[in-house]
């Protein structure tokens, strides 16, 4: 039967990302009726609460979902565990946000919570208490806060198991959401920041210099791809040597001081970034692909594969299927003839990278510690399409592994 909320219509569905690779789902439903609630997330004896904005690509949702995640990891906060929530439906857009557990239960939390959301101005986000019931049933209370300290409750409804959805809920929004699939639309996510983010004109403003839908020219363009340490700084160096080959990444240079900045950005701007650092790469590699061979240091298939992982809680089995838009090539995009992914065990990959011992980001650290994070982007990349990734076992000697890739370069862009 469809879930019911208190209205009797169909109602919303939750996901909570917890520290597993599941997703516990829960609907709500008006009566009695119902498979008993997943109270695994409401710590014995405390209590729950959960904060939802719309994961529309809107770049004030975004911030404001960024600031709602700060605030969270401080001040009376600190006792409390903070999950990821989706909130998804068969009418509603989907909306991201947060399950705060509160291992003590206790009026502190639920004040805090109340004084974040009246800082946050006109239209906060509504308020979700759950709450155990006489026969220990599980209830969810949604609040709108109302002017003067006023609140008022808008649904209670009982908490009601529900089978993890078949397509991980933020699969539909992704196109929007992180990975973009043509200049414009990373373009118009930028645009949005130049009133915050200073360094965001400039951006602009190198964008707009490039000449729209660059050409190739007649030398062949290799991308080299791979998580973090699979030794794609190794490989192109020495393939650009040995080809006498001009050597360009993304993001490219001109616009590299600035990645801090973004990078501490939410992910819709971070990814709109790197998108637009894609297509002043492709007006590099079509001026230089005119003059010599081009090996170019990561590109659109890296911008895509790390958004996908990163936005896809859980396991593998929760990316995009397989042939699904996200993994199509921009048409408005400079395509290169050739793109090889490197890959090394795990085990090799935690090796490099800590001979290499390079301060770490916080990325790279969760991508050390997650094991599935990387796993997800590797099959982002080997889901890639037109042009596809192909894989290269990296794990030997620097030397074979360079002999291995002038091999596939020859053979498939003929001699050089
Ligand atoms: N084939 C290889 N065998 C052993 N170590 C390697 C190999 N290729 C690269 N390395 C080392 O692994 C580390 C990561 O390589 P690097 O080229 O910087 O990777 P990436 O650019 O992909 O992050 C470096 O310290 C590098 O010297
Ligand atoms: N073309 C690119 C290059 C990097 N990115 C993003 C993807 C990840 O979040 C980071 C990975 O960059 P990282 O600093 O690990 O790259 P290197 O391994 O140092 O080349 O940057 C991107 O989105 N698009």
């Amino acid at each position: 039967a469809p879930p019911a909320g208190a209205s009797g219509q169909a109602g919303p569905c939750f996901a909570v990302e917890g520290p597993g690779s599941d997703l516990v789902c829960f609907t709500l439903s008006a009566g009695a009726s119902g498979r008993p609630e997943p109270r695994c997330f409401v710590p014995a004896p405390g209590r729950c609460y959960s904060l939802c904005v719309p994961a529309a690509s809107s770049v004030p949702m975004a911030r404001l979902h960024r600031r709602l995640q700060q605030r969270l990891r401080q001040g009376p906060f600190g006792r409390c565990r903070v999950l990821g929530l989706l909130c998804y439906g068969a009418q509603a857009a989907l909306e991201k946000g947060f399950l705060i557990q509160d291992p003590q239960g206790g009026p502190e939390t639920e004040r805090a919570l109340e004084e974040l959301l009246r800082g946050l101005g006109e239209l906060p986000p509504l308020l979700g208490v759950y709450e155990a019931g006489e026969r220990g049933e599980l209830w969810q209370c949604l609040w709108a806060l109302r002017g003067a300290g006023g609140r008022e409750l808008l649904r209670r409804a009982r908490v009601v198991a529900a089978e993890e959805p078949p397509l991980h809920p933020a699969v539909p929004g992704l196109s929007h959401a992180a990975v973009f699939h043509s200049l414009e639309a990373a373009r118009s996510v930028v645009e949005q920041c130049t009133s915050f983010i200073p360094e965001a004109t400039a951006v602009l403003d190198l964008v707009d210099k490039c000449p729209k839908q660059s050409k190739k020219g007649e030398f062949p363009v290799i991308v080299i791809e791979g998580l973090d340490a699979t030794g794609k700084t190794t490989v192109t160096q020495s393939v650009n040597d040995s080809l006498n080959a001009l050597l360009l990444r993304s993001p490219p240079a001109c616009i590299s001081q600035w990645r801090k900045t973004f990078d501490d950005e939410p992910t819709l701007i971070r990814r709109a970034f790197y998108a637009l650092g894609n297509y002043i790469v492709a007006s590099e590699i079509a001026k230089a692909s005119t003059e010599s061979p081009v090996v170019v240091d990561r590109y659109w298939h890296s911008t895509a594969a790390y958004a996908i992982a990163t936005e896809i809680s859980g396991k593998v089995q929760n990316l995009p299927p397989a042939h699904h838009e996200v993994y199509q090539w921009p048409e408005d995009l400079l395509k290169p003839d050739l793109v090889l992914l490197l890959t090394v065990s795990p085990e090799e990959r935690i090796r490099r990278l800590q001979g290499r011992g390079l301060e770490k980001t916080e990325e790279e650290t969760e991508l050390e510690a997650n094991s599935l994070f990387p796993q997800k982007v590797e099959e982002s990349y080997k889901r890639m399409e037109n042009p596809r990734c192909q894989e290269v076992d990296a794990s030997p000697s620097r030397e074979e592994v360079l002999r291995t890739v002038l091999y596939l370069i020859k053979k498939h862009c003929g001699s050089l």
